[in-house]
């Protein structure tokens, strides 16, 4: 375990009536926002759900602020959680659901201070079987933050939010990891993944694929794109530095893992070619990683 990780999953496998959801899975995650990540049954809930106990490692262990995670124990009070599937009892008012939820943590935010940071207002009156999925998102997260843990998962946070939802949950994220909170996220929302998340953590078939920060999965794939105009067909020069494309109204798009010869190229042989240049992005890599690993 490192030296500042807050979470800790030392070769954990866990199966299902024989067959592995998650299989010698190890991590240490710290402060900051980190993503898991990676195709649907990929294990990121399963991985979620064995460091809140929910569910128990079938080897393996978990630590959570160096203590070891058992199932339904009492390490359950230094974690906020939204999970992947809220369910809230349907009669119950929403603002009666989140003081019962704050009962149960030792030093929960100031009600009012979260209602403000997440524009609650108006649906606290309301029975909690009468939010839309968007405001139960919005409520389930509310209960994660309320908890003033210094761990918060956030299964699928952003799933069915609105624009304004999604701005504010991710103004939150930023607040909390200022505040040296360890936030650890499962997404398939890649630009907000690279709007908020420090870290992240491809996984599949239960692995562990590739984990670090954001600009080093990005490298891993190693391609830029260089965008351009030009008044006639682009000089065949260029196509030997990686694949021209043509994208309509005279622009072309080179995907070079040579950016620079290929920049001196355009500038040299276009005139004003309005060049843009830019680097693969999470997305790209993350597609090439999986591709790889299924010997694509
Ligand atoms: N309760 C369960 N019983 C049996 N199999 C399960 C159960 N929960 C998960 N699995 C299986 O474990 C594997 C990992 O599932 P998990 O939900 O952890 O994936 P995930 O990465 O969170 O997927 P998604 O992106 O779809 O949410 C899948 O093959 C899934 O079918």
């Amino acid at each position: 375990m490192s030296g500042n990780a807050m979470v800790s999953w030392q070769r954990v496998s866990k199966e299902y009536a024989g067959k592995p959801a998650l299989l010698d899975f190890s991590l240490d995650l710290g402060p900051g926002v980190h993503c898991l990540l990676g195709p649907n049954g990929a294990g990121k809930t399963t991985a979620l759900n064995i460091l809140t106990g929910i569910r128990s490692a079938s080897s393996g262990e978990v630590q959570l602020l160096g203590q070891r995670v058992s199932r339904g124990g009492k390490q359950a009070r230094s974690l906020g959680c939204v999970p992947q599937s809220l369910s809230f009892p349907p009669t119950l008012k929403v603002v009666e659901v989140l003081r019962f939820i704050a009962v149960h943590y030792p030093d929960p935010l100031d009600f009012a201070e979260l209602e403000t940071k997440l524009d609650l207002a108006g649906i606290l009156p309301k029975q909690c079987g009468s939010l839309s999925g968007g405001q139960l998102r919005r409520l389930g997260i509310a209960a994660a933050i309320m908890s003033n843990a210094p761990v918060l998962i956030l299964d699928e946070p952003l799933a069915g939010l609105d624009i304004d939802g999604r701005a504010a949950v991710r103004h939150l994220l930023l607040e909390q990891q200022e505040q040296g909170r360890c936030v650890i996220m499962a997404s398939h929302d890649y630009a907000e993944i690279e709007a908020t998340a420090d870290t992240v953590t491809l996984m599949q078939d239960g692995r562990k694929l590739a984990t670090g920060s954001i600009a080093e999965i990005r490298d891993t794939l190693d391609i830029s794109y260089l965008s351009f105009e030009s008044p006639a067909a682009p000089p065949t020069e260029l196509a030997t530095l990686g694949t021209l494309q043509e994208l309509g109204a005279g622009r072309y798009r080179l995907i070079t893992k040579q950016p620079d010869p290929a920049s001196k190229l355009i500038v040299e042989l276009i005139p004003q070619p309005r060049l843009q240049i830019s680097q693969s992005s999470l997305e790209d890599a993350v597609s090439n990683l999986l591709k790889k690993e299924a010997g694509q």
